[in-house]
């Protein structure tokens, strides 16, 4: 029977050409010891039991009375969910019938009627933009509900961030994310999300410079609740997962997935959420593994929060006016060029280095009674005089390891579904 093979030879010219050879995608995949798969490929995803101990879960969870809470950002667009700005022309025309309808018929002049009128539509406006937050803040709408520590610095986070770094071989710790610590009470959840930031989120929220992505999350348990509180997975690849696509918080155990493949391609099948907890208290601590270190512009735009607390201080003392004067027009020029183009970030490195005096002004001041007495700045870890400002790039290093890097976009760089 060697009919089959030659009818094939035969056909071959008129068949298309096989594509060549596509390499699988290829995922930050964890190592240790006690690793176990919980679920298969294509899309895998990891438990490590007894990751911490009870002690170091108890340790992080009682740092947060110390911590500084996170502000958690929602996007806008869930914020507004009466379409307010949709909203804004039939106002506007509302209130010019309205004016119309004076003057014709009131008899105001045009500019009386006007004025008149925009008190009521103010009113409507206030109205309008309270309830459409009220519904923002209403559990339908919000996509997370509990309370995040951000627990950058603490020692108990070095030992997290150590033990995260072992897993992918030895990552040095500027490859994560700040540490946040994470609790649910009974109710909260998080929403259905992936932790991968999406081209357009990175390019509306970093410019063209783009920020690094997150291609694994690792996430502990620290304290699980009597009922409720799972991660659960939603993708159509998990669907054969018995009986539920789901990982039972266990304290101490840790949970790890990809998030985006390693060269950022994010992977949306990894869409999964922090259920409700039915009962008792939900604790985890979580960071995400960025498929590159931080670059010199993430880094300064890190510190932007601080920068403006410090300015604010420092511009209080009347001596040192002029110097921040000329710190700040720089840092407005370093900002509104920076999303110009990624070329001219090394000159612009320069140029925010080189009012870098002006901050050095400010931890002379931080000595001052007044300053050390404001608790948090008491943090606040400026580079000694003496450090030699660096060529470009190299500048990084005198920003490295003060505040992390995007605590002002917090935790809500992900993209959420509903
Ligand atoms: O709370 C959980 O179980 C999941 C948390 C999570 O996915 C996140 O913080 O991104
Ligand atoms: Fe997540």
């Amino acid at each position: 029977m060697m009919l089959v093979p030659t009818v094939a030879r035969a056909l071959a010219p008129a068949l298309p050409l096989r594509p060549a050879a596509v390499s699988p995608p290829a995922y930050a995949i964890p190592s240790h010891p006690c690793l176990q798969r919980v679920h298969g490929e294509p899309a895998p995803v990891y438990i490590i039991p007894d990751f911490l101990s009870g002690d170091e879960c108890e340790a992080l969870i009682d740092a947060c009375g110390t911590l500084p809470e996170v502000r958690y950002i929602e996007h806008e667009e869930k914020k507004f969910s009466i379409g307010w700005l949709k909203a804004a022309p039939s106002l506007s025309l509302l209130a010019l019938a309205s004016a119309t309808a004076l003057s014709l018929g009131a008899g105001y002049s045009p500019s009386e009627a006007l004025l008149a009128t925009s008190g009521a539509v103010t009113g409507v406006c206030g109205l309008a933009h309270g309830v459409s937050t009220l519904v923002a803040n209403s559990d339908r709408v919000q996509i997370f509900t509990g309370t995040k520590w951000d627990a950058s610095g603490h020692h108990a986070e070095k030992l997290f961030l150590a033990r995260a770094g072992a897993l992918f071989g030895h990552m040095p710790r500027d490859r994560f994310e700040p540490v946040t610590v994470t609790r649910y009470k009974e109710g909260e959840y998080q929403r259905k999300h992936v932790d991968a930031r999406l081209d357009a989120m990175r390019d509306e929220a970093f410019g063209s410079t783009g920020l690094g992505q997150r291609i694994a999350q690792v996430i502990v348990y620290l304290r699980s609740p009597e009922a409720g509180g799972e991660t659960a997975f939603h993708g159509d690849a998990f669907s054969e997962w018995r009986p539920r696509a789901e990982v039972q918080p266990v304290a101490g155990q840790a949970l790890v997935f990809p998030t985006a493949t390693l060269d950022g391609v994010p992977d949306e099948r990894y869409v999964h959420s922090g259920e409700a907890v039915k009962r008792g208290e939900k604790w985890i601590v979580g960071t995400w593994l960025d498929a590159a270190p931080p670059t010199l512009f993430q880094e300064i735009m890190a510190q932007w929060e601080w920068l403006q607390q410090a300015h604010d201080y420092v511009v209080a003392m009347p001596a040192l006016r002029e110097r921040v004067s000329s710190f700040r027009k720089s840092a407005w020029e370093f900002t509104s060029t920076a999303k110009a183009a990624a070329p001219a970030r090394r000159s612009l490195g320069r140029t925010l280095c080189s009012h870098w005096a002006a901050l050095l002004a400010f931890r002379l001041l931080q000595a001052h009674d007044q300053l050390s007495a404001i608790a948090p700045l008491a943090d606040i870890s400026l580079p000694a005089p003496s450090l030699q400002l660096g060529d470009g790039e190299g500048g990084g290093e005198l920003l490295r390891g003060a505040r992390p890097y995007w605590l002002t976009t917090g935790h809500g760089t992900g993209s959420h579904w509903h």
